[in-house]
Protein backbone atom coordinates (compact mmCIF):
# COMPACT_ATOMS: atom_id res chain seq x y z
CA UNK A 1 0.00 0.00 0.00
CA UNK A 2 1.22 3.44 -0.92
CA UNK A 3 2.20 5.30 2.24
CA UNK A 4 1.20 8.93 2.52
CA UNK A 5 3.51 11.17 0.94
CA UNK A 6 4.76 8.42 -0.84
CA UNK A 7 7.24 7.48 2.24
CA UNK A 8 8.83 4.19 2.37
CA UNK A 9 10.83 2.99 4.95
CA UNK A 10 13.10 0.19 2.82
CA UNK A 11 16.21 2.12 1.81
CA UNK A 12 17.99 1.16 -1.22
CA UNK A 13 21.64 -0.12 0.77
CA UNK A 14 23.31 -0.57 -2.03
CA UNK A 15 23.93 3.15 -2.83
CA UNK A 16 27.25 4.93 -1.41
CA UNK A 17 25.37 7.12 0.68
CA UNK A 18 22.26 5.52 2.84
CA UNK A 19 20.53 6.40 5.53
CA UNK A 20 23.21 4.03 6.90
CA UNK A 21 25.84 4.63 5.33
CA UNK A 22 27.57 6.64 8.40
CA UNK A 23 28.37 3.57 10.45
CA UNK A 24 31.40 3.22 8.27
CA UNK A 25 33.14 6.54 9.60
CA UNK A 26 33.59 7.48 13.07
CA UNK A 27 31.25 8.73 15.00
CA UNK A 28 32.01 11.19 17.93
CA UNK A 29 30.22 11.31 21.14
CA UNK A 30 28.21 8.45 20.76
CA UNK A 31 27.16 6.61 23.87
CA UNK A 32 27.88 2.70 24.25
CA UNK A 33 25.21 1.17 25.02
CA UNK A 34 25.43 -1.97 26.44
CA UNK A 35 22.98 -4.24 25.05
CA UNK A 36 22.33 -4.53 21.39
CA UNK A 37 18.98 -6.64 20.96
CA UNK A 38 17.57 -3.51 23.14
CA UNK A 39 18.66 -1.03 21.30
CA UNK A 40 17.81 -3.03 17.46
CA UNK A 41 14.31 -3.49 19.19
CA UNK A 42 13.80 0.20 19.53
CA UNK A 43 15.00 1.37 16.43
CA UNK A 44 12.65 -1.61 14.71
CA UNK A 45 10.05 0.25 16.31
CA UNK A 46 11.32 3.88 15.84
CA UNK A 47 11.08 3.47 11.90
CA UNK A 48 7.38 1.94 12.13
CA UNK A 49 6.11 4.81 13.61
CA UNK A 50 4.89 8.07 11.66
CA UNK A 51 6.66 11.23 10.91
CA UNK A 52 6.88 14.09 12.96
CA UNK A 53 6.84 16.64 10.20
CA UNK A 54 6.17 16.30 6.52
CA UNK A 55 8.87 17.25 3.62
CA UNK A 56 6.37 20.01 2.44
CA UNK A 57 7.25 21.88 5.64
CA UNK A 58 10.66 21.13 5.18
CA UNK A 59 10.86 22.47 2.12
CA UNK A 60 8.62 25.62 3.04
CA UNK A 61 11.77 26.36 5.34
CA UNK A 62 14.39 25.73 3.09
CA UNK A 63 12.53 28.20 0.82
CA UNK A 64 12.33 31.01 3.88
CA UNK A 65 15.82 29.89 4.58
CA UNK A 66 16.94 31.26 1.02
CA UNK A 67 15.00 34.14 1.50
CA UNK A 68 16.99 34.76 4.53
CA UNK A 69 19.94 33.82 3.09
CA UNK A 70 18.95 36.93 0.31
CA UNK A 71 18.97 39.26 2.85
CA UNK A 72 14.82 39.08 2.63
CA UNK A 73 13.93 37.44 6.29
CA UNK A 74 15.59 37.22 9.48
CA UNK A 75 15.92 33.73 11.02
CA UNK A 76 15.28 33.50 15.29
CA UNK A 77 16.32 29.99 16.28
CA UNK A 78 16.53 29.75 19.70
CA UNK A 79 15.40 27.26 22.99
CA UNK A 80 16.64 25.02 25.53
CA UNK A 81 20.44 23.48 25.66
CA UNK A 82 18.93 20.43 26.45
CA UNK A 83 15.30 20.27 26.01
CA UNK A 84 13.73 17.45 29.26
CA UNK A 85 10.92 15.11 29.09
CA UNK A 86 9.85 17.14 32.38
CA UNK A 87 9.44 20.34 30.15
CA UNK A 88 6.84 18.58 27.86
CA UNK A 89 4.23 20.33 29.81
CA UNK A 90 1.63 23.03 29.10
CA UNK A 91 3.46 25.79 30.67
CA UNK A 92 6.59 25.07 29.34
CA UNK A 93 5.94 24.58 25.70
CA UNK A 94 3.64 27.69 25.81
CA UNK A 95 6.15 29.84 27.44
CA UNK A 96 8.91 29.00 25.35
CA UNK A 97 6.64 29.43 22.33
CA UNK A 98 5.67 32.83 23.37
CA UNK A 99 9.33 34.57 24.21
CA UNK A 100 10.06 33.13 20.53
CA UNK A 101 6.85 35.06 19.18
CA UNK A 102 7.79 38.29 21.44
CA UNK A 103 11.27 38.09 20.25
CA UNK A 104 9.75 38.07 16.65
CA UNK A 105 7.10 41.19 16.75
CA UNK A 106 10.15 42.89 18.72
CA UNK A 107 12.69 41.82 15.16
CA UNK A 108 9.75 42.49 12.70
CA UNK A 109 8.59 45.98 14.03
CA UNK A 110 12.20 47.10 14.51
CA UNK A 111 14.30 45.12 12.56
CA UNK A 112 11.55 45.72 9.34
CA UNK A 113 12.44 42.17 8.14
CA UNK A 114 10.13 39.03 8.44
CA UNK A 115 11.42 36.60 10.71
CA UNK A 116 11.68 32.46 10.39
CA UNK A 117 11.11 31.43 14.03
CA UNK A 118 12.60 27.97 14.33
CA UNK A 119 12.64 26.51 17.72
CA UNK A 120 15.32 24.24 19.43
CA UNK A 121 12.44 22.44 20.25
CA UNK A 122 10.05 19.19 20.31
CA UNK A 123 13.64 16.78 19.80
CA UNK A 124 16.73 19.01 21.41
CA UNK A 125 17.05 15.88 23.18
CA UNK A 126 20.68 15.00 22.97
CA UNK A 127 23.94 17.04 24.31
CA UNK A 128 27.81 16.67 23.01
CA UNK A 129 29.93 16.94 26.06
CA UNK A 130 33.42 18.16 26.58
CA UNK A 131 34.51 15.04 28.90
CA UNK A 132 33.10 11.60 29.49
CA UNK A 133 32.36 12.00 33.21
CA UNK A 134 31.17 15.26 35.44
CA UNK A 135 32.12 15.85 39.22
CA UNK A 136 28.88 16.32 40.90
CA UNK A 137 28.98 17.31 44.84
CA UNK A 138 32.18 15.35 45.08
CA UNK A 139 31.35 12.49 42.78
CA UNK A 140 32.55 11.39 39.46
CA UNK A 141 29.96 10.09 37.15
CA UNK A 142 29.33 9.44 33.48
CA UNK A 143 28.57 13.11 32.33
CA UNK A 144 24.52 13.86 31.32
CA UNK A 145 24.36 13.44 27.75
CA UNK A 146 20.34 14.95 27.55
CA UNK A 147 17.03 12.78 28.09
CA UNK A 148 17.84 11.01 24.78
CA UNK A 149 20.33 9.00 26.29
CA UNK A 150 20.69 9.01 30.21
CA UNK A 151 19.07 11.24 32.96
CA UNK A 152 20.10 14.05 35.05
CA UNK A 153 19.99 12.63 38.16
CA UNK A 154 23.18 11.86 40.08
CA UNK A 155 23.22 8.48 40.56
CA UNK A 156 25.38 5.77 38.21
CA UNK A 157 22.10 3.93 37.71
CA UNK A 158 20.73 7.17 35.83
CA UNK A 159 23.65 7.89 34.02
CA UNK A 160 23.63 4.67 31.94
CA UNK A 161 22.83 4.94 28.54
CA UNK A 162 19.10 3.34 27.73
CA UNK A 163 18.28 2.98 24.75
CA UNK A 164 14.77 3.03 25.35
CA UNK A 165 14.70 6.89 25.98
CA UNK A 166 14.74 7.11 22.11
CA UNK A 167 10.96 5.92 22.07
CA UNK A 168 10.59 7.97 24.95
CA UNK A 169 11.89 10.74 23.22
CA UNK A 170 9.76 10.21 20.00
CA UNK A 171 6.53 10.55 21.78
CA UNK A 172 7.69 13.65 23.84
CA UNK A 173 8.63 15.41 20.77
CA UNK A 174 5.34 14.30 19.46
CA UNK A 175 3.38 15.70 22.49
CA UNK A 176 5.50 18.95 22.64
CA UNK A 177 4.85 19.44 18.59
CA UNK A 178 1.20 18.29 18.81
CA UNK A 179 0.60 21.16 21.63
CA UNK A 180 2.82 23.59 19.13
CA UNK A 181 0.94 22.86 16.15
CA UNK A 182 -2.62 23.50 17.84
CA UNK A 183 -1.34 26.29 19.69
CA UNK A 184 0.23 28.13 16.18
CA UNK A 185 -2.78 27.36 14.29
CA UNK A 186 -5.19 28.01 17.42
CA UNK A 187 -4.90 31.79 17.34
CA UNK A 188 -2.40 31.77 20.26
CA UNK A 189 -0.05 34.16 17.94
CA UNK A 190 -3.06 35.88 16.90
CA UNK A 191 -1.81 39.64 17.23
CA UNK A 192 -5.24 41.20 17.91
CA UNK A 193 -5.10 39.16 21.06
CA UNK A 194 -1.74 41.17 22.80
CA UNK A 195 -2.85 39.91 26.20
CA UNK A 196 -2.03 36.72 25.71
CA UNK A 197 1.69 38.13 24.70
CA UNK A 198 2.20 39.59 28.30
CA UNK A 199 5.45 39.02 30.00
CA UNK A 200 5.11 36.62 32.94
CA UNK A 201 5.88 40.24 35.46
CA UNK A 202 4.55 42.08 32.97
CA UNK A 203 5.01 44.53 30.44
CA UNK A 204 6.47 46.77 32.91
CA UNK A 205 9.54 44.87 33.01
CA UNK A 206 10.38 45.74 29.46
CA UNK A 207 8.81 49.16 28.35
CA UNK A 208 9.68 48.98 24.74
CA UNK A 209 7.77 46.07 24.23
CA UNK A 210 4.49 47.84 25.16
CA UNK A 211 4.98 50.63 23.40
CA UNK A 212 5.71 48.21 20.27
CA UNK A 213 2.49 46.01 20.84
CA UNK A 214 0.41 49.33 20.99
CA UNK A 215 2.14 50.53 17.95
CA UNK A 216 1.44 46.92 16.41
CA UNK A 217 -2.08 47.38 17.52
CA UNK A 218 -2.79 50.64 16.03
CA UNK A 219 -1.12 49.45 13.13
CA UNK A 220 -3.54 46.78 12.50
CA UNK A 221 -6.47 49.18 12.95
CA UNK A 222 -5.14 51.46 10.78
CA UNK A 223 -5.29 48.69 8.20
CA UNK A 224 -8.70 47.34 9.11
CA UNK A 225 -9.70 50.82 8.54
CA UNK A 226 -8.62 50.52 5.71
CA UNK A 227 -9.94 47.03 4.86
CA UNK A 228 -7.31 45.37 3.98
CA UNK A 229 -5.66 42.93 6.67
CA UNK A 230 -6.02 39.19 6.02
CA UNK A 231 -7.15 37.90 9.67
CA UNK A 232 -5.78 34.61 8.50
CA UNK A 233 -1.88 35.68 7.62
CA UNK A 234 -2.49 37.21 11.99
CA UNK A 235 -3.94 33.84 12.96
CA UNK A 236 -1.42 31.22 11.44
CA UNK A 237 2.38 31.81 11.73
CA UNK A 238 5.00 29.01 10.57
CA UNK A 239 6.77 27.56 13.54
CA UNK A 240 9.49 24.94 13.07
CA UNK A 241 11.13 22.65 14.78
CA UNK A 242 15.11 22.44 15.19
CA UNK A 243 17.81 19.78 16.98
CA UNK A 244 21.40 18.64 16.93
CA UNK A 245 21.41 15.57 14.66
CA UNK A 246 23.56 14.16 17.52
CA UNK A 247 22.62 10.32 18.17
CA UNK A 248 23.17 8.68 14.87
CA UNK A 249 21.12 5.78 15.09
CA UNK A 250 18.14 7.59 16.28
CA UNK A 251 17.92 10.65 13.22
CA UNK A 252 18.66 7.27 11.30
CA UNK A 253 15.76 5.34 12.41
CA UNK A 254 14.18 8.98 11.72
CA UNK A 255 14.92 8.99 7.96
CA UNK A 256 12.22 8.54 5.01
CA UNK A 257 12.84 8.21 1.46
CA UNK A 258 10.34 10.53 -0.05
CA UNK A 259 9.07 8.77 -3.60
CA UNK A 260 8.01 11.76 -4.96
CA UNK A 261 11.13 14.37 -4.52
CA UNK A 262 13.28 11.52 -5.12
CA UNK A 263 14.69 11.85 -1.81
CA UNK A 264 15.80 11.05 1.62
CA UNK A 265 14.39 13.12 4.32
CA UNK A 266 15.25 13.46 8.13
CA UNK A 267 11.47 13.98 9.50
CA UNK A 268 12.13 14.05 13.07
CA UNK A 269 12.59 17.95 12.92
CA UNK A 270 12.59 20.80 10.28
CA UNK A 271 16.07 21.12 10.23
CA UNK A 272 19.41 19.53 12.03
CA UNK A 273 22.39 21.11 12.74
CA UNK A 274 25.85 19.44 13.43
CA UNK A 275 27.75 20.91 16.31
CA UNK A 276 31.50 21.95 16.90
CA UNK A 277 32.26 18.94 18.34
CA UNK A 278 31.24 16.63 15.47
CA UNK A 279 31.70 18.74 11.85
CA UNK A 280 34.83 16.21 11.12
CA UNK A 281 34.75 16.22 7.21
CA UNK A 282 35.33 12.89 7.48
CA UNK A 283 33.16 12.14 10.58
CA UNK A 284 29.95 10.20 10.52
CA UNK A 285 27.55 13.14 11.34
CA UNK A 286 29.18 14.76 8.18
CA UNK A 287 28.51 11.32 6.17
CA UNK A 288 25.13 11.01 7.51
CA UNK A 289 23.89 14.99 6.91
CA UNK A 290 24.63 15.34 3.26
CA UNK A 291 22.49 12.65 2.11
CA UNK A 292 19.53 14.52 3.53
CA UNK A 293 17.32 16.74 1.75
CA UNK A 294 16.41 19.31 4.96
CA UNK A 295 18.31 22.75 5.14
CA UNK A 296 21.30 21.87 7.69
CA UNK A 297 23.03 23.93 10.13
CA UNK A 298 26.85 24.20 10.45
CA UNK A 299 28.08 25.30 14.33
CA UNK A 300 31.42 27.38 12.97
CA UNK A 301 33.41 28.06 16.30
CA UNK A 302 37.21 27.95 16.96
CA UNK A 303 38.10 25.05 16.11
CA UNK A 304 37.56 25.73 12.46
CA UNK A 305 39.68 27.09 9.31
CA UNK A 306 38.73 28.59 6.39
CA UNK A 307 39.70 25.25 4.21
CA UNK A 308 38.24 22.97 6.21
CA UNK A 309 34.66 25.72 6.00
CA UNK A 310 34.67 25.36 2.23
CA UNK A 311 35.08 21.81 2.37
CA UNK A 312 32.46 21.22 4.57
CA UNK A 313 30.33 23.05 2.43
CA UNK A 314 31.42 21.15 -0.38
CA UNK A 315 30.36 17.99 0.96
CA UNK A 316 27.30 19.00 2.48
CA UNK A 317 25.56 21.19 -0.47
CA UNK A 318 27.32 20.22 -3.87
CA UNK A 319 24.70 21.91 -5.53
CA UNK A 320 25.07 24.91 -4.06
CA UNK A 321 21.01 25.53 -3.29
CA UNK A 322 19.62 28.29 -1.69
CA UNK A 323 18.55 27.91 1.62
CA UNK A 324 20.13 24.84 2.21
CA UNK A 325 23.17 25.62 4.43
CA UNK A 326 23.35 28.28 7.48
CA UNK A 327 26.31 28.82 9.25
CA UNK A 328 26.50 29.50 12.60
CA UNK A 329 29.03 31.14 14.25
CA UNK A 330 30.14 30.99 17.44
CA UNK A 331 33.44 32.16 18.82
CA UNK A 332 32.65 34.54 21.88
CA UNK A 333 33.09 38.24 22.32
CA UNK A 334 36.42 38.39 22.88
CA UNK A 335 37.60 36.21 19.75
CA UNK A 336 34.97 36.55 17.08
CA UNK A 337 36.83 40.06 15.46
CA UNK A 338 40.01 37.85 14.74
CA UNK A 339 38.11 34.33 14.04
CA UNK A 340 35.27 35.04 11.95
CA UNK A 341 36.81 37.31 8.92
CA UNK A 342 38.73 35.27 7.49
CA UNK A 343 36.15 32.20 7.23
CA UNK A 344 33.91 34.87 5.76
CA UNK A 345 36.46 35.75 3.12
CA UNK A 346 36.45 32.12 2.40
CA UNK A 347 33.04 31.20 1.76
CA UNK A 348 32.92 34.27 -0.57
CA UNK A 349 35.83 33.08 -2.50
CA UNK A 350 34.35 30.09 -2.78
CA UNK A 351 31.32 31.76 -4.36
CA UNK A 352 28.79 30.35 -1.80
CA UNK A 353 25.96 32.27 -0.18
CA UNK A 354 24.90 31.01 2.53
CA UNK A 355 22.94 32.42 5.69
CA UNK A 356 24.94 33.43 8.51
CA UNK A 357 23.48 33.66 11.36
CA UNK A 358 25.59 34.12 14.78
CA UNK A 359 24.93 31.67 18.26
CA UNK A 360 26.09 34.57 20.89
CA UNK A 361 25.77 31.62 23.89
CA UNK A 362 28.33 28.96 23.13
CA UNK A 363 31.54 30.74 23.31
CA UNK A 364 30.87 33.22 26.22
CA UNK A 365 30.42 30.80 28.95
CA UNK A 366 32.40 30.95 32.30
CA UNK A 367 32.02 29.82 35.25
CA UNK A 368 30.54 31.55 38.42
CA UNK A 369 32.82 31.88 41.78
CA UNK A 370 29.60 29.39 43.32
CA UNK A 371 31.04 26.79 39.89
CA UNK A 372 27.70 27.26 37.55
CA UNK A 373 27.93 27.49 34.34
CA UNK A 374 26.93 31.04 33.26
CA UNK A 375 27.02 33.41 30.31
CA UNK A 376 26.74 36.86 30.94
CA UNK A 377 24.04 39.15 28.89
CA UNK A 378 26.66 42.15 27.79
CA UNK A 379 29.19 39.41 26.31
CA UNK A 380 26.22 38.03 24.70
CA UNK A 381 25.82 41.13 23.08
CA UNK A 382 29.39 42.04 22.54
CA UNK A 383 29.65 39.05 20.02
CA UNK A 384 26.11 40.14 18.50
CA UNK A 385 26.93 43.53 17.56
CA UNK A 386 30.65 42.41 16.40
CA UNK A 387 29.33 39.78 13.81
CA UNK A 388 26.67 42.85 12.51
CA UNK A 389 29.43 44.94 12.04
CA UNK A 390 31.92 42.65 10.34
CA UNK A 391 29.68 41.02 8.14
CA UNK A 392 28.90 45.08 6.79
CA UNK A 393 32.80 45.82 6.69
CA UNK A 394 32.64 42.48 4.55
CA UNK A 395 29.72 42.95 2.37
CA UNK A 396 27.97 40.16 3.77
CA UNK A 397 25.06 40.45 6.15
CA UNK A 398 24.10 38.59 9.09
CA UNK A 399 20.78 36.70 8.34
CA UNK A 400 20.03 35.24 11.80
CA UNK A 401 20.57 34.47 15.72
CA UNK A 402 20.99 31.32 17.72
CA UNK A 403 19.72 31.14 20.86
CA UNK A 404 20.02 29.08 24.06
CA UNK A 405 16.75 30.38 25.82
CA UNK A 406 13.59 29.60 27.92
CA UNK A 407 10.33 32.06 28.66
CA UNK A 408 10.56 31.14 32.18
CA UNK A 409 11.64 33.33 35.34
CA UNK A 410 15.17 31.31 35.45
CA UNK A 411 18.38 33.39 36.97
CA UNK A 412 21.23 31.06 34.59
CA UNK A 413 22.64 33.82 32.89
CA UNK A 414 24.20 37.46 34.73
CA UNK A 415 23.37 41.44 33.60
CA UNK A 416 20.29 42.67 31.72
CA UNK A 417 18.14 45.19 33.02
CA UNK A 418 17.27 42.86 35.99
CA UNK A 419 20.89 43.09 36.83
CA UNK A 420 21.29 39.62 37.75
CA UNK A 421 24.42 39.18 39.55
CA UNK A 422 26.58 36.11 40.23
CA UNK A 423 25.07 35.90 43.56
CA UNK A 424 21.76 35.19 42.21
CA UNK A 425 21.75 32.57 39.92
CA UNK A 426 21.20 29.79 42.91
CA UNK A 427 17.84 31.26 42.70
CA UNK A 428 15.99 29.75 40.00
CA UNK A 429 19.31 27.79 38.17
CA UNK A 430 17.35 24.72 36.71
CA UNK A 431 18.75 24.32 33.05
CA UNK A 432 20.06 20.59 32.50
CA UNK A 433 23.30 21.77 30.43
CA UNK A 434 23.94 25.27 29.80
CA UNK A 435 22.79 28.27 30.63
CA UNK A 436 19.61 30.01 28.94
CA UNK A 437 18.73 33.91 28.67
CA UNK A 438 15.30 33.91 30.65
CA UNK A 439 11.88 35.49 29.60
CA UNK A 440 12.51 39.11 29.78
CA UNK A 441 16.36 39.13 29.08
CA UNK A 442 15.23 36.96 25.84
CA UNK A 443 13.10 40.13 24.83
CA UNK A 444 15.43 42.75 25.78
CA UNK A 445 17.72 41.01 23.51
CA UNK A 446 15.43 41.31 20.57
CA UNK A 447 15.11 44.75 20.81
CA UNK A 448 18.39 45.17 20.86
CA UNK A 449 19.68 42.79 17.54
CA UNK A 450 16.47 45.15 16.41
CA UNK A 451 18.63 48.07 16.53
CA UNK A 452 21.67 46.55 15.07
CA UNK A 453 19.34 44.93 11.91
CA UNK A 454 18.61 48.63 11.27
CA UNK A 455 22.43 49.63 11.74
O1 LIG B 1 25.41 22.62 24.67
C1 LIG B 1 26.57 22.52 24.41
C2 LIG B 1 27.41 21.50 25.01
O2 LIG B 1 26.74 20.34 25.23
C3 LIG B 1 27.89 22.04 26.28
O3 LIG B 1 28.31 23.39 26.10
C4 LIG B 1 28.98 21.20 26.74
O4 LIG B 1 29.19 21.50 28.04
P1 LIG B 1 30.35 20.84 28.88
O5 LIG B 1 31.59 21.57 28.50
O6 LIG B 1 29.90 21.10 30.27
O7 LIG B 1 30.39 19.39 28.54
C1 LIG C 1 26.30 21.93 21.70
C2 LIG C 1 25.90 23.08 21.22
O1 LIG C 1 26.64 23.96 20.54
P1 LIG C 1 28.10 23.82 19.94
O2 LIG C 1 28.12 22.57 19.13
O3 LIG C 1 28.21 25.06 19.11
O4 LIG C 1 29.04 23.79 21.09
C3 LIG C 1 24.51 23.56 21.39
O5 LIG C 1 24.05 24.31 20.54
O6 LIG C 1 23.89 23.21 22.39
MN1 LIG D 1 24.33 24.37 24.77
Amino acid sequence: MAKPWGLQAEWDMTKPWNPHSWQRFPAEQQPAYPEPTALEGVLARLRQLPPLVVPEEVDRLRGLLAEAAAGRRFLLQGGDCAEQFKDCAPEAIAGKLRVLLQMSVALTHGGRRPVVRVGRIAGQFAKPRSKATELIRGRELPSYRGDLVNALEATPEARRPDPSRMLEAYFHAAATLNHLRALTAGGFADLHHPERWELPGGTGEVPEYRRTLDQVKESLDFLEALGGVQRDALERIDFFTSHEALLLPFEEALTRWVVEAGAYYNLGAHTLWVGERTRQLDGAHIEYLRGLRNPLGVKVGPSATPEHLVALLDRLDPGREAGRITLISRFGARRIREALPPLLKAVQAAGRTVLWSCDPMHGNGVESAQGLKTRDFDAILAELRQAFEIHRELGSHLGGVHFELTGEAVTECTGGTQRLSEVDLAKAYETGCDPRLNGVQSLEMAFLIAEMMRG
